[in-house]
């Protein structure tokens, strides 16, 4: 997308999705979609493969984009139809994660997640109320690259891609 053209990304963008897309209004995916970009149906495999999670056959993802001082409220991703593990990846600026239960009321444990990072939520994790109160902007993580936009971008903004198996 950044080599395409980098000034599609900008400090209002908070998500795209890829795959059998997300409707944000209704809370659910449509029966099919779009096919999932290949590196993205191999990486949630080869990982749950890896962990010994069983088979996932990952075929939706949502992009999530976090410039400064942005957050994602605590919830729950209910709306697949299976029961597959969720693989998380994070890119850029590190993040507090806000790992809680299957309830509001249960004491969330926080992590720092950083470039790189891939959290896997499955079994009784699968259903717990997650969240990103804030990301930690320029704390270590520092990006060079020939393409600026997306060298500046890194520098001062957090990305997360969720793999998921709908059907
Ligand atoms: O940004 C994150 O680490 C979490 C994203 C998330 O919870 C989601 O996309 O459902
Ligand atoms: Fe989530």
């Amino acid at each position: 997308m950044f080599h395409r053209d980098p000034t599609l990304i900008n400090k209002s963008l908070r998500w795209t999705t890829l795959g059998i897309e997300y409707d944000w209004n209704t809370k659910e995916y449509p029966r099919e979609g779009r096919e999932l970009p290949e590196e993205l149906v191999e990486l949630g495999s080869v990982i749950c493969d890896a962990l010994k999670l069983g088979e996932m056959r990952p075929d939706a993802a949502i992009v999530n984009y976090y410039p400064p001082k942005s957050s994602l409220s605590p919830h729950v991703d209910r709306s697949e139809r299976t029961n597959a593990p969720l693989v998380s990846m994070s890119l850029g600026q590190s993040a507090v994660y806000l790992s809680g239960g299957k309830t509001l009321s249960e004491k969330p444990i926080p992590i720092w997640l950083r470039n790189g990072d891939i959290l896997v939520m499955h079994g009784e994790q699968r259903l717990v109320y997650h969240a990103v109160p804030c990301i930690g902007a320029g704390e270590g993580e520092t990006f060079e690259s020939t393409n600026k936009p997306l060298e500046q971008y890194l520098n001062t903004s957090r990305v997360n891609i969720t793999i998921r198996q709908v059907n």
